[in-house]
């Protein structure tokens, strides 16, 4: 590599890089060693002690950018975007899982079970990240009907672009690639054998992340090789493809009204402002759902998605409470073996 814009690098993180360091982007993360994308290449190198954040939040993520000094990244740029999850089991709250996207590949298959509801899950999770969603249908090659079903999934994601792709014709690909200009970073989430990396075989032009049919011909994994999880597209965009990202949930509500923008304006013209629009009087929602402005199902979607991000933030909530607890007890600890205590 011999450009630093080659990996997403903008001239205006400049004054953020401490003197005497050089910038670099993590490509991968394991076992706290970071790889990293450098105007050198790639390199590997070991976050400073100062880069320890025991709420998760700071730590170096896939995207991240961080200021290189020799064999240290001792500094985190501020991100314009990040990707958050909960870690089950762990007193941390949260843990970024990539950062600076760009884009949001919301992927999801035109064949198999419908996909709606689906989408809209991984829209709100999306909107929630500050990055832009764009929805891929895949499969196209399998589909009888591509316009219809694309106009269908069009209705319930609102504002957002949709796409439809074969990664085994190449059909719609290059609206893709268009998408994904120099310096654009794009990740996908979707759930599983809906083609995604399929989807990035085909953008990358050579095979970065394999596929079902071949985990399952060598009997591998998909975590079985060290490769990078940034990748550089042939036309200049960066593809994230992180377990993590795959994986992700609902991390808060943030992004659930933007999803449901529809629901959510609606529910200005409730006469009750905490109307849970089932049977209040004036509920403006319920007067949509009537006269067929509002279909159902998307305030059922809307529901499951508001009930799912409640319970997350409980969750967390209550961790972040244990998290409080523990440290008050090690303070306390620490002050009672003073020996020079006020007693
Ligand atoms: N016909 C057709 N099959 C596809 C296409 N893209 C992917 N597939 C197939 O769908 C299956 C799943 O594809 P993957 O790319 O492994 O799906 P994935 O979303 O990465 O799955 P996970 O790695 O489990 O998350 C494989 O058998 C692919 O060959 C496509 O455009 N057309
Ligand atoms: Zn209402």
């Amino acid at each position: 590599m011999t450009h630093l814009s080659d990996v997403g690098w903008s001239r205006d993180r400049l004054e953020q890089l401490p003197e005497g360091t050089s910038p670099g982007r993590v490509a991968r993360v394991d076992r706290g060693r970071l790889t990293v994308l450098t105007a050198d290449g790639e390199r590997r190198v070991h976050p400073a002690a100062g880069l320890y954040d025991p709420d998760g939040v700071a730590v170096p993520a896939v995207g991240d950018w961080v200021a290189l000094r020799g064999e240290l990244a001792v500094a985190l740029l501020p991100r314009t975007s990040a990707f958050t999850r909960t870690v089950a089991g762990r007193t941390s709250a949260a843990q970024v899982v990539a950062a600076n996207l760009d884009l949001v590949l919301v992927v999801d298959a035109l064949a198999g079970p419908t996909r709606a509801r689906r989408v809209e899950r991984y829209l709100a999770v999306a909107w929630g990240s500050g990055a832009t969603p764009v929805v891929v249908l895949t499969k196209a090659d399998l589909c009888d009907d591509v316009d219809a079903a694309v106009a269908e999934v069009a209705e319930d994601a609102l504002g957002v672009e949709v796409l439809a792709v074969s990664a085994r014709t190449g059909e719609g690909l290059d609206a893709v690639r268009a998408l994904l200009g120099p310096g654009r970073t794009a990740a996908m989430v979707g759930p599983s054998g809906v083609g995604k990396s399929s989807l990035a075989n085909a953008l990358a032009g050579r095979e970065v992340a394999p596929t079902q049919d071949v985990r399952e011909a060598d009997g591998r994994g998909r975590h079985t090789t060290t490769s990078r999880e940034l990748h550089v597209l042939p036309g200049g965009g960066l593809l994230v493809d992180t377990p993590g990202m795959r994986e992700l949930g609902l991390y808060d509500d943030e992004g659930v009204d933007t999803a449901y923008a529809d629901v959510a304006e609606l529910a200005t013209g409730c006469r009750f402002r905490d109307c849970a629009h089932r049977t209040e009087p004036g509920c403006a929602v319920a007067a949509a759902i009537d006269d067929g402005r509002l279909d159902p199902a998307r305030l059922l979607g809307w529901r499951k998605l508001q009930a799912e991000a409640h319970r997350q933030l409980l969750r967390s909530d209550a961790r972040a409470r244990a998290a409080e607890h523990q440290r008050a007890k090690v303070l306390f600890r620490a002050y009672r073996s003073q020996p020079n205590r006020v007693r």
